[in-house]
């Protein structure tokens, strides 16, 4: 399944078991319910405070989004809510187009206050203070709606038609987790949902940012920002659970101070990139971590050193081969560079942090014997063919 669609999976199933819940509405005791305002209240003011914590301003947005079409019923109870879930969808629109620029900021700012002029004229329009009444006459004998009614599906149309497109194409959890919440108001908007069945929907939304932000925050802890593997810390917390039979390589780039300098920290970036997705795609039997700057660790559980030994020599020839296109004193050229490997087996589950050492040493050895070879702790003459 590509990822893009494995992206939607969960906030999907959120939605799902909302709108599952939702038909049980009236099956709950009234005592509880009475209760449902108060939790979707307090589920949305931990959501703020867990953005505030995790720094995320967008997720400001999402909350307003979510919440806005039933505070505006409570407040507008004779009301339709097809412009307050528009304004919503609007709301959550602009969100999947802007970047995260963190919780309490200028752009924080600005973003309130572009919603807080949409609320103004929603409010203006509900109200009947501005009225596009008279163009009807135009509109009604060509499509047999008002104008209003007309545009308000043309956004939400829109607005999920883009959604969409973004989360697929661009394999986000934030956007996937967006369109959940988008189609969420929809189903608001379009079922004729009393007002507990959209507290128990927007209950289930909560928890679904309230999980994208866990998960954000696992991937911050344990996944590497740049190249997209596993961090120092996931191999950290892996060592405390090894099998009994194990093996350890470490990988460096060689000669990459040397890279950087003469074509740039950006060409560096995508070096590393380009490895890691070689060690990623090339690593069968083991598991990839970035080390750090521009070294890797493979952490082979329960192999044998020769498969270990195999799938790294073939790692280091696909290294060498792979052309990197640079611009250099402005022409185009391509480029490869090479990685030394260092490989070491375990003796004992207790004794990882060991192993690395050991691994550590023999890509040492690698490099001192003219770097682009793996060399194996404890095993005499044992290096890549040159
Ligand atoms: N572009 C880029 N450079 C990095 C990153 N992390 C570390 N580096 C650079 O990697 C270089 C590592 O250089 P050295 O440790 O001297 O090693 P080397 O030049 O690869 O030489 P050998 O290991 O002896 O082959 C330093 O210049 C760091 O600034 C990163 O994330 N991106």
């Amino acid at each position: 399944m590509p990822d893009a669609i494995k992206a939607l999976v969960l906030p999907f199933l959120f939605l799902l078991i909302g709108i599952l819940a939702s038909t049980q509405a009236s099956n709950i005791p009234t005592v509880w319910l009475q209760t449902f305002p108060v939790v979707v209240a307090a589920v949305f003011i931990v959501l703020l405070g867990l953005s505030w914590r995790f720094n995320k301003g967008r997720l400001i947005l999402v909350v307003f989004a979510l919440s806005y079409p039933a505070l505006m019923l409570e407040v507008f109870p004779n009301l339709e809510a097809s412009s307050f879930v528009t304004v919503a969808l609007l709301v959550l629109f602009i969100t999947s187009l802007v970047k995260e620029k963190g919780f309490a900021n200028r752009f924080s700012f600005n973003r309130l206050l572009f919603i807080g002029m949409l609320v103004l004229w929603n409010v203006a329009e509900v109200k009947g203070w501005i009225s596009f009444e008279k163009l009807d006459q135009f509109v009604l004998p060509m499509l047999d709606k008002t104008l209003k009614s007309t545009v308000l599906v043309v956004i939400e149309v829109a607005a999920i038609g883009v959604i969409l497109i973004r989360a697929l194409s661009f394999n986000d959890r934030f956007l996937a987790s967006v369109l959940a919440s988008s189609v969420a108001l929809v189903v608001m908007h379009y079922l004729p949902l009393t007002m507990n069945q959209m507290l128990l929907i927007l209950v289930t939304q909560g928890g679904l940012w309230a999980w994208f932000l866990l998960s954000e925050s696992h991937r911050m802890a344990y996944r590497d920002e740049l190249t997209g593997l596993a961090s120092r810390r996931a191999l950290n917390e892996d060592f405390m659970a090894l099998p009994k039979h194990y093996a350890i390589a470490m990988v460096d780039v060689d000669h990459f101070k040397k890279f950087n300098d003469t074509y740039g920290h950006d060409m560096g970036d995508e070096v590393l990139r380009r490895v890691a997705k070689i060690l990623a795609e090339g690593c069968y039997y083991g598991s990839v971590y970035r080390y750090g700057g521009e070294e890797f660790s493979i952490l082979y559980r329960g192999k044998k050193v020769a498969e270990a030994q195999d799938e790294l020599e073939s790692i280091r020839s696909w290294i060498e081969e792979e052309k990197i296109e640079v611009i250099h004193r402005d022409s185009k050229k391509y480029v490869s560079v090479t990685a030394s490997f260092g490989l070491a087996v375990g003796s004992d589950q207790n004794e990882g942090f060991e192993t690395l050492k050991k691994a550590d040493e023999s890509l040492y050895q690698a490099k001192r014997k003219g770097r682009n070879r793996l060399i194996i702790h404890g095993v005499r003459g044992k290096s890549a063919t040159k």
